[in-house]
């Protein structure tokens, strides 16, 4: 594996001696979308505020690209074009007046010319299908379109890694499910996502990889199928399988599934299944 970041036994307390990481090392590799998955306090911010250089460790470091990080301004400037972080929170992210300019921000502080700029917002503005927002107010959109606004103005930087911090919290369920259509169309084009999140359906939705966290330590990571549908290891972490491997894990339990047959990870998989059982 080729990792383009890496956290090495991060260490991080807050004041008041409250230890948000404790010895954790992950390392993100080029094309995956790793979850960082676990229950309230475990750490998952802070460590993402450490992999764009926004907190720095009091122990151990961050690799980007196999090289230690710098904390100079330059050196910053130049890890945050290559990682963005796009906060849980987007009315602490965007500023500019309408999106356009809020999107544009980035990109022409980058140095690029107004036409390269303008089609970098361009494209990002139609990746996240906000095209039609562009001259919106930032402050008068709804929640689920200021977080494509504040993706789209981390897109736009074209970084190598794009952090997400619980994207789809406060999100209803048609919201959530747009915004994970996105987002796999991201991945699609072969963007490397890390995210954080306690919820396990969308880490099954998103994820190819799983670290899970508790108490600033990652307890155990894998590959998405192998995680999400090992119960001991979630139970750790006060989580549970999402709904499609809890049935079909009991579906193996009471012998309807090949113990060696790979778990229906969407509803589609889950209905052909059904189908059949349904011709035994
Ligand atoms: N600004 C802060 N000042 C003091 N303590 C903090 C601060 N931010 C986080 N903490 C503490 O650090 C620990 C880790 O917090 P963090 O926000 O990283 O967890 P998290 O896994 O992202 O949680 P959540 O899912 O609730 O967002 C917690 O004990 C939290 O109370």
């Amino acid at each position: 594996m080729t990792a383009i970041l890496s956290a090495e036994a991060l260490r991080y307390a807050f004041p008041g001696d409250v230890t948000a990481l404790d010895g954790l090392s992950l390392s993100v590799a080029a094309g995956e979308s790793l979850a960082i998955l676990g229950p309230n306090g475990a750490g998952k911010s802070t460590l993402l505020l450490h992999l764009n250089g926004s907190l720095r460790p009091q122990g151990g470091q961050v690799l980007l690209g196999g090289a230690p990080v710098g904390y100079s301004r330059k050196a910053l400037t130049a890890w945050r074009r290559r990682v963005a972080l796009v906060l849980q929170d987007a009315d602490d992210q965007l500023f500019a007046a309408t999106v356009f300019e809020d999107v544009s921000f980035g990109p022409l502080n980058l140095g690029l010319s107004a036409a390269e700029a303008r089609a970098r917002v361009e494209e990002a503005l139609e990746m996240l299908s906000i095209s039609d927002l562009r001259d919106r107010p930032t402050h008068m959109l709804s929640g689920g379109q200021k977080r494509r606004v504040a993706i789209a103005g981390a897109v736009a930087m074209r970084p190598e890694v794009l952090l997400l911090d619980e994207p789809t919290a406060g999100l209803d369920e048609a919201g959530s499910a747009q915004l994970i259509a996105l987002l796999q169309g991201l991945m699609a084009r072969g963007m490397t996502l890390v995210f954080s999140t306690h919820d396990v359906e969308l880490a099954c939705a998103l994820a190819s990889r799983v670290a899970l966290f508790r108490a600033g330590q990652v307890v155990g990571q894998g590959a998405a199928s192998d995680i999400l549908s090992d119960r001991a290891a979630l139970t750790q972490v006060g989580l549970a399988p999402p709904l499609l491997y809890d049935l079909a894990l009991r579906a193996r339990d009471l012998g309807l599934l090949d113990p060696t047959a790979a778990l229906p990870r969407t509803r589609a998989a889950f209905e052909a299944l059904l189908q059949g059982w349904a011709k035994r």
